[in-house]
């Protein structure tokens, strides 16, 4: 498998240390127009400016500071009673959206619950990823369609022409960060879960500690502990952040302000979302990727489609060589307005003390078994100890971490749960969206190879849905992998309008193991964007004598 393919959307995205920007190699069989030592200019939007300014790079490591004295709530209704011994049943450490998964899951468990964070509850997602991104995403999608004169004209629409005030772009976005996190901080006060504010390490077996700088140590002991500390920006080294030209999606989230040409490194999830907004306010934008295609992880299908139709004001993307992949001679300097280094995330669990239980990370994750138990450095379960979300590196998503906390709490009461992780969606919130859900179609084919199975392709587009044509959006394919023999779903990628929330048809489909003889029989009501993914499972051409899911799968309950 192509390297390129191992940080795949639907595995952990492994932050790449020490790698200095562009000294990854191409591979040789790639064209000349692509052979870079991994630095690649693809410049959407404006043709490029020519005023530019250089970016100066500084290190900066980010810690994750302790807000507030240490405190508790006091516990309301619905926290369970623990067992005499320990002070709580569970202890959470972070309260991101994974922690916050697993508190209230626990709660209605009947567990006592505390959740202990060193910041603010929400984490990365409502404070500084999903949140406010999809706020500026909404935004953005606003202005994509306001500024499109053929596609307002095709509806008999005649807008004059569209502008924006940064500030209060930049405000939609924090309050409803606010809001959100609100939001979650009422969830787990109303079920009575204990809010610890303060910096949370594990003591030893069963036993956490948390408070702040200064001050001394508050102590509890719990039956079970997960960790769900988070991750940070991953910066490569050599790299120098300064928060106003040089920055992360910390800071542009902030959106302090809109530059004329910005160089986005790395073309994963955050480059791409970013790059949809920057584009929509006006900027330029460069793309800056270490491997030898834009959008690695997702199926090459669909990252080449995706590319085709990146908005470009003059419809030509740049493509520029910098650095000879042979001779690592720099061909060029890029000189840009500001930098966004989106190159992955790295795991958050610096000063956990994890010494005290022999737990040794890797690469900073922590490692776990396919329940989120912890594996200690001699390759043993730590017995009471799971890690999950972005620390544990598995899949670097909200809801990921989210499922994982709540299978962690289905096993520590008594139901054994192991979270199909090829069943989790992923999706990406450009315009059109872009989601996926299992293997990619290089994936699907190597494990077919190796397990001795057939794949077969099945595909639709948007072009004839009566719902996309009426929004005049009828440009998105739906495409799915899957095995003929017995109908099962490999995996499912769309590029159109609404692909975020068409994928969960499918992602159910696979985490109850739906087979296609059976699912292709269900009814979609008309018209509706649902009607692509039916026609993809009708497309599919299973074997006659393939067994229905009845038969073939025992669905829990
Ligand atoms: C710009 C951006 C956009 C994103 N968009 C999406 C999206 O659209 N959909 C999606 O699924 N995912 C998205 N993600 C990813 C998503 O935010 C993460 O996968 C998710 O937040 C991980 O949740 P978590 O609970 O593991 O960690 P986090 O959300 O990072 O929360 C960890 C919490 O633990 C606290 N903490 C850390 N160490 C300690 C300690 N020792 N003691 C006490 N507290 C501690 C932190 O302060 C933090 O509050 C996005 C990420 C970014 C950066
Ligand atoms: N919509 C969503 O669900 C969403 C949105 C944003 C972020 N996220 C999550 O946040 C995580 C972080 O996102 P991300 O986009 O930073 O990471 P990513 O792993 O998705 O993409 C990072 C990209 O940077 C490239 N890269 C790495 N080092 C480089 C270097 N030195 N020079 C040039 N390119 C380099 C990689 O090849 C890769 O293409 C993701 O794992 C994702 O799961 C999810």
């Amino acid at each position: 498998m192509h390297s390129a393919l191992s940080l795949s959307f639907s595995q952990a995205s492994l932050p790449l240390p020490n790698r200095p920007l562009c000294s990854l190699n191409a591979a040789p069989s790639t064209p000349r127009s692509l052979r870079f030592c991994g630095l690649r200019r693809e410049a959407f939007g404006f043709s490029p400016s020519k005023q530019l300014t250089s970016c100066r790079f500084q290190i900066h490591s980010r810690r994750i500071e302790v807000s507030a004295a240490a405190s508790s709530s006091s516990s309301a209704n619905g926290n369970g009673a623990t067992s005499k011994s320990f002070d709580y049943d569970l202890v959470i450490i972070g309260a991101g959206v994974g922690g916050h998964g697993a508190a209230l899951h626990a709660v209605e468990k009947g567990l006592k619950t505390a959740i202990i964070e060193g910041d603010v509850v929400g984490g990365t997602c409502v404070n500084r990823g999903c949140v406010p991104s999809k706020a500026l995403l909404a935004v953005s999608g606003r202005m994509r369609e306001l500024q499109n004169e053929h596609h307002m004209k095709a509806f008999g629409l005649q807008v004059s022409a569209a502008g924006y005030d940064r500030q209060g772009v930049a405000d939609h976005a924090s309050n409803l960060a606010t809001k959100i996190r609100n939001n979650l901080t009422n969830s787990m006060k109303a079920l009575g879960v204990d809010i610890l504010t303060g910096f949370g390490s594990v003591l030893g077996p069963q036993k956490v500690k948390y408070g702040k700088v200064g001050f001394p140590d508050n102590i509890i002991t719990a039956k079970d502990i997960i960790i769900a500390t988070g991750s940070v920006p991953f910066v490569p080294k050599g790299i120098e952040v300064d928060g106003k030209t040089v920055i992360t999606s910390d800071h542009a989230l902030k959106l302090e302000s809109v530059p004329e040409w910005i160089a986005i490194v790395g073309s994963g999830y955050i480059g791409l979302e970013f790059s949809d907004v920057y584009t929509a306010l006006g900027s330029e934008v460069t793309f800056i990727e270490a491997l030898d295609q834009l959008m690695p992880g997702f199926d090459p299908k669909i990252s080449k489609l995706a590319q085709r139709i990146t908005p470009a004001k003059d419809g030509r993307p740049v493509m520029i060589e910098l650095i000879d992949a042979k001779t690592k001679e720099p061909k060029d300097t890029l000189e840009v307005d500001a930098a966004l280094i989106a190159t992955g995330r790295a795991p958050f669990t610096s000063g956990l003390g994890l010494e005290n239980i022999n737990v040794a990370t890797q690469r900073g994750f922590i490692p776990v078994d396919e329940r989120m138990r912890v594996i200690d450095g001699n390759g043993k379960l730590v017995p009471h100890l799971y890690c999950i979300g972005d620390a544990n590196g598995k899949m670097m998503l909200a809801h990921a971490a989210s499922a994982q906390g709540i299978s962690v709490v289905e096993q520590v009461t008594g139901r054994d749960r192991v979270l199909n992780h090829l069943s989790i969606p992923a999706a990406c919130f450009t315009h059109p969206e872009i989601s996926m859900v299992g293997l990619t179609e290089p994936q699907a084919r190597e494990k077919a190879e190796k397990e001795g199975f057939k794949v077969s392709i099945a595909k639709t587009s948007f072009k004839a849905n009566t719902k996309a044509l009426a929004e005049n959006e009828g440009e998105g394919i739906a495409k799915m992998i899957y095995r003929p023999d017995n109908g099962e779903i490999l995996g499912v990628h769309i590029f159109g309008l609404h692909a975020a929330d068409l994928i969960h048809e499918a992602s159910n489909a696979i985490a109850l193991g739906t087979r296609l003889q059976d699912i292709k029989l269900a009814v979609h009501a008309h018209p509706t964007l649902s009607e692509v993914v039916d026609e993809l499972f009708k497309a599919a051409k299973v074997e006659s004598t393939a067994s229905t899911t009845a038969q073939s799968v025992k669905v829990a309950v």
